[in-house]
């Protein structure tokens, strides 16, 4: 069993919030946001139809009521453990049945469409401006992602082809430090008890799926209960307005580029429009996650990869634009699409450590405990999580990305970290060890 604890620090809870506004890249999509114009049809990574499909990587579609209301132990564990394969070999799953009603996820939906339909001026008065609070409105051409670590270039592309969407981010109300960012009911008539009772609607869920994943682990069912009941949550609506072909194939212009999710599960709602597409880490293309009517697509995210000693996958995924309507010889229009993720985090004070049954005889961990990696410095342990290091950079990514200033910048503005301009942040995460990482402070917020 694991002998070590691992605090997750205040420090850490900021990026828990930060977190799920990060974008990271691939190569690929890195190629399309910085090579800009020359795109011919073919070469544009961006477009639904380059999905290839592989029949052996399939998301699967789990009846989730054969868990919720399972007539025998048997039948529970094998949902669960069809859960928790879902989630080994392809890191997303459909769950159907899941006992949302339909009428709640269509009313949400109804209210977010009527808050992106809501002028400029209104929506920009709620506008999201700080990361530790991740809370608010952000418009279109706020976000880009870039691997990009200069911090002119990022500035042009941001300019030039922001990451097409909307988003209004949602966190839990009663936060004493956050508050949520809401609009009038004047203006938004029931947008604020829609999402309210949403959000408690997708923690219950999260709660039970984290029973599956517990039962299919192994592990006691309430395992995750009291690690994961204080609702760190992030609620973002999502709008993707419609594009003409012409701006997509100028700029490479993505919805949203490659990134994976942070937490430990993701619920992401969608509309019929389709364009959301998973990595199959082992051909390296990008599949179609079609939507299917009445399911949520449930994927895991970097924490819980973690915990579980990267037993569970979380897979990079990308939202495409579908294919377009001709509208002229030369030019079409993809149609608007509308989503709804739910961004599911532990407490800000859960112990994450490697799960019991994630290893053992013959799987080690991957993530060496602080006391071995610290050489028993007793003084250090407790401080700080060995993944945090790789979330410092990713933060840091995310805080240029919103600054207009280049990675280095900000990494530069966290002492002990002093990187070279050449550096490639990403690579750069994975040779900073928990010693470095151990004293760092974070000053990175004086650059806000
Ligand atoms: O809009 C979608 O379908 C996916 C959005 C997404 O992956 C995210 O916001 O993390
Ligand atoms: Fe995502």
């Amino acid at each position: 069993m694991c002998s070590f604890k691992h605090k997750v620090t205040p420090l850490f809870t900021t990026f828990l919030r930060l977190w799920p506004r990060f974008w990271s890249t691939t190569s690929g999509v890195r190629r399309t946001a910085i090579s800009g114009c020359h795109f011919s049809r073919r070469g544009l990574a961006t477009l639904a139809e380059d999905a290839k499909s592989d029949p052996a990587f399939r998301i699967p579609l789990i009846d989730f009521s054969r868990f919720r209301n399972a007539t025998s132990q048997v039948e529970k564990h094998q949902t669960a453990e069809e859960i928790v394969k879902g989630f080994t070999e392809v890191g997303f799953i459909y769950l159907d049945k899941h006992g949302i009603p339909d009428g709640t996820v269509k009313q949400a939906f109804q209210k977010s469409a009527e808050f992106f339909s809501l002028p400029a001026e209104i929506k920009d008065e709620l506008a999201w401006n700080d990361p530790r609070s991740n809370r608010g409105y952000v418009k279109i051409g706020r976000e880009r992602v870039t691997q990009s670590a200069d911090s002119n270039e990022i500035a042009q592309l941001r300019a030039k082809a922001p990451d097409f969407k909307e988003s209004m981010e949602i966190g839990r109300d009663w936060d004493t430090t956050w508050k949520n960012h809401w609009p009038r009911e004047t203006d938004a008539p029931e947008f604020k008890q829609t999402m309210l009772d949403f959000f408690q609607t997708c923690h219950d869920l999260h709660t039970l799926v984290m029973r599956a994943i517990a039962l299919g682990l192994g592990l006691d069912e309430k395992f995750f209960d009291d690690k994961i009941n204080e609702q760190y949550h992030n609620l973002r609506l999502l709008s993707y307005p419609p594009i003409r072909t012409s701006l997509l194939r100028q700029d490479g212009q993505a919805r949203a580029g490659a990134h994976s999710d942070y937490g430990t599960l993701t619920l992401l709602f969608q509309d019929s429009v389709g364009g959301l597409e998973v990595l199959n880490p082992h051909t390296k293309q990008y599949q179609a996650a079609m939507p299917i009517p009445g399911t949520i697509v449930v994927n895991a995210g970097d924490l819980l990869s973690r915990w579980s000693n990267d037993t569970l996958r979380s897979t990079l995924h990308r939202v495409v634009a579908p294919p377009a309507k001709k509208i002229s010889e030369t030019e079409g229009i993809t149609p608007a699409r509308q989503s709804i993720a739910f961004f599911c985090n532990p407490n800000g004070g859960a112990e994450i450590s490697c799960l019991p049954n994630c290893y053992g005889p013959g799987k080690d961990k991957k993530y060496a405990s602080r006391e071995a990696e610290l050489g028993g410095d007793s003084t250090l342990q407790g401080t700080y999580y060995l993944s945090e290091v790789c979330y410092t950079i990713k933060m840091a990514l995310q805080m240029s990305t919103i600054l207009s200033r280049s990675t280095s910048e900000v990494l530069s503005h966290i002492s002990h970290l002093r990187p070279t301009s050449s550096m490639n942040p990403l690579l750069f995460t994975l040779s900073v060890s928990p010693l470095q990482f151990a004293g760092m402070s974070l000053s990175a917020h004086s650059l806000l």
